[in-house]
């Protein structure tokens, strides 16, 4: 029995997108994960192999970032319809354009009041927080001769500065291919475990959101010349702040960033429009202690 062709689309799905604004010292953050399907007249390429109709999907990409940096991004819907208006009606043989948008909010981090050097009444001009990602951790051991022992944490706290980071001065052998930077989004979900020394606190919950603060504003006021310096600041501010903490466990996915080449299409990025990696990724990880005090948290 004869085939024909049925439904078709195809395109370029999941293009990771980060469009910073930073026309003002408060930089915005619009984080997409967008997909395009196209149909129309491509019944060639799938029966002939002639791709003379055929819009590449990389292109479809390239024009997700090219259009995310020409005309920002407004809303996740604004911006789904400039594209695919731009597919269905630039392209000749494309009749119908879907695209599918997620957006991961971000709010921004609170700021430290007794800190002067950020802009805004109450928050930090280019540190972020995604909401919703994270949950909170706790692990108790109990025996009969040493007591208790108790070790808090947090998971999956995504963090991110839109600056005040740098990466350059690293060693370089015949495999080193990275550029140096001065000035890069610095990235991370954040897993952390810390161990008390006591186990009478009267509020665990208090005890809890303070030290999520101490590691959030350590983030976010850190200018940062390396994620393990970031990772060193954080534990030692916790060390610092709290007295019935003794040891700081983190472990740092440094979340990429790559500014995407927008030369081909006569643009210069700017450091405003990213390609958002999820993989692989470096893996910062580190204990922090309290001068004096045994590592006892146990190694992965
Ligand atoms: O903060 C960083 N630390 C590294 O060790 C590293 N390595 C790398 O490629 N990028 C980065 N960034």
């Amino acid at each position: 029995m004869p085939a024909i062709l049925g439904q078709n689309q195809y395109g370029k799905a999941e293009v990771r997108i980060v469009r910073l604004d930073r026309a003002t010292p408060t930089h915005r953050v619009k984080d997409l994960n967008v997909s395009v399907a196209l149909r129309g007249d491509l019944a060639d390429t799938h029966l002939t192999g002639d791709n003379s109709k055929v819009l590449t999907t990389d292109a479809t990409k390239n024009t997700v970032y090219a259009l995310a940096k020409k005309h920002g991004i407004d809303s996740t819907e604004a911006f789904g319809l400039l594209l695919a208006r731009h597919f269905v009606d630039d392209v000749p043989q494309v009749r119908e354009a879907r695209i599918r948008l997620e957006e991961y909010h971000w709010d921004r981090i609170p700021r430290n009041a007794s800190r002067s050097r950020f802009v805004g009444a109450d928050e930090i001009a280019h540190s972020f927080v995604r909401n919703g990602t994270e949950t909170r951790t706790a692990q108790i051991t109990y025996n009969a001769e040493q007591g208790a022992e108790v070790l808090s944490g947090i998971q999956d706290l995504v963090v991110m500065n839109s600056t005040d980071s740098e990466f350059w001065g690293f060693y370089r052998d015949e495999y080193t291919t990275l550029k140096e930077t001065r000035d890069r989004i610095l990235a991370t979900q954040v897993t952390a475990r810390w161990r008390h020394n006591r186990d009478d606190l009267a509020d665990w919950d208090r005890a809890y959101a303070d030290t999520r603060r101490h590691l959030l504003e350590a983030f976010s006021e850190t200018y940062s010349y390396a994620l393990q310096q970031t990772l060193y600041q954080m534990g030692a501010r916790v060390i610092e702040h709290r007295p019935d903490i003794d040891e700081v466990r983190l472990s740092l996915p440094n979340k990429h960033h790559f500014e995407v080449d927008l030369e081909p299409f006569g643009m210069k990025n700017g450091n405003e429009v990213f390609y958002a990696a999820d993989r692989p990724y470096g893996l910062i990880e580190g204990t922090i202690l309290r001068d004096g005090a045994e590592p006892r948290i146990p190694v992965d």
